[in-house]
């Protein structure tokens, strides 16, 4: 729904707070400060003071908070939440209560039921305020993939391979987060691509990285199964040391499409040939975050969200839920949803990030 009570969004650049400074947000400050049109940073929010002065320092204008509320007293039009997601629903809360548009990093949230409850106040609110990061819609490479899913010129989908590998993990990355951090981006690509919700989820734990810190058993196999049938196995190895990859084979009834391998430069030098692997997330997503970024400005200035809503965040987190239950069970678990709401008819996995 559009929400026609911001009369001069269209005219001015939509002040945004954002909320965490750390690795994402500070991305998305720069983002914002240099190459998103329709926006600036007006506020940073973080309880480290010191990180949220120290990122407001070359922006002016800018002004440095410890709290949401701060920001929110001092006037700021929309939010970028860019906090860990264990902290997510608290901030998503009371930025709805603001009735402010809303760019939640993914997850929504960590769990289904907190995913329940953000996606029950927007429907009290009565409007699309929440887009969630889910930047890979935004990816050149998968947008490509899903055109051909769509046009059908190699026949049927029929199984999609992933890898997602990243050199290592942040301090305090547990088990559960490489299901419910990493591997919600395979739930929400998997949806998007397929049009269909997932409806179970299988864990596999086989030989484990001595690389790998304690409490965490890398790499894992997820089996994601979708509504018409279409298998999707994930090879998540978050301690694969050589770079980052974000890769998937897509076999069709006519024909085989990958997607996400490392291109560019090959060099033939000194009786050696090769290039260079892609070293984090900011290298293989910078234009997907862009597109992301600028999709939301231009939404939220017409009131309206440019991407996954809080439903697609909260079918990602009961597949979350079905993938951790399963990592402990070893069985396949079927993942249930709530009733979609009518405030999210026609707006959830099938809105097309990039063009
Ligand atoms: N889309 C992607 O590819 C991608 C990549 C990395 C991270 N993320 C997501 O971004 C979010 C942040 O991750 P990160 O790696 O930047 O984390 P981080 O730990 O580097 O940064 C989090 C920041 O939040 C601050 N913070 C903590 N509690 C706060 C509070 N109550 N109020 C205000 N600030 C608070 C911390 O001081 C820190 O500066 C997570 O949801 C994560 O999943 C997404
Ligand atoms: O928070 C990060 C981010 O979402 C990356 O895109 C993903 O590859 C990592 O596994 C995850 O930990």
């Amino acid at each position: 729904m559009t929400d026609t009570r911001t009369p001069d969004s269209t005219t001015r650049d939509l002040r945004v707070a954002v909320i965490g400074a750390g690795r994402m947000g500070a991305d998305h400050i720069h983002r914002l400060h240099t190459r998103t049109h329709g926006a600036e940073v007006a506020a940073v929010v973080d309880v480290d003071l010191d990180r949220a002065t120290a990122a407001v320092a070359d922006i002016p204008g800018a002004r440095a908070f410890a709290t949401p509320a701060e920001a929110y007293a001092a006037g700021v039009d929309a939010v970028l939440l860019a906090t860990p997601g264990f902290l997510h629903e608290e901030a998503l809360l009371e930025a709805l209560g603001q009735d402010l548009p809303i760019l939640c990093e993914k997850p929504l949230t960590p769990d289904v039921a907190s995913a329940w409850r953000v996606v029950e106040a927007e429907v009290a609110l009565g409007r699309q305020r929440i887009q969630v990061g889910f930047m890979r819609r935004y990816d050149a490479e998968y947008a490509a993939l899903g055109q051909t899913i769509r046009s059908g010129d190699l026949g049927e989908l029929l199984m999609l391979h992933c890898r997602h590998r990243n050199p290592d993990t942040p301090p305090g990355f547990t088990n559960e987060m490489l299901i419910n951090d990493s591997v919600v981006h395979e739930f929400d690509v998997v949806r998007y691509l397929t049009g269909e919700e997932i409806t179970s989820v299988a864990v596999r734990l086989g030989k484990a990285s001595a690389k790998a810190p304690s409490g965490q058993h890398d790499p894992q196999h997820v089996l994601i199964e979708t509504a018409s049938g279409v298998l999707a196995d994930v090879e998540i190895f978050v301690n694969a040391q050589f770079g980052y990859e974000v890769a998937t084979e897509a076999a069709f009834e006519d024909g085989i499409v990958d997607i996400g391998r490392d291109t560019g430069p090959y060099v033939r030098r000194a009786g050696r040939w090769g290039g260079s692997i892609t070293p984090s997330f900011v290298e293989r997503f910078g234009a997907a975050y862009d597109l992301e970024v600028q999709a939301w400005v231009d939404a939220a200035r017409r009131g309206e969200i440019g991407g996954p809503s809080a439903w697609d965040g909260y079918a990602t987190a009961a597949c979350c839920e079905a993938g951790v239950a399963a990592q402990g069970s070893g069985e396949k678990v079927t993942v249930t949803l709530n009733e979609k709401p009518a405030l999210y008819a026609g707006s959830g996995h099938d809105r097309v990030g990039a063009a």
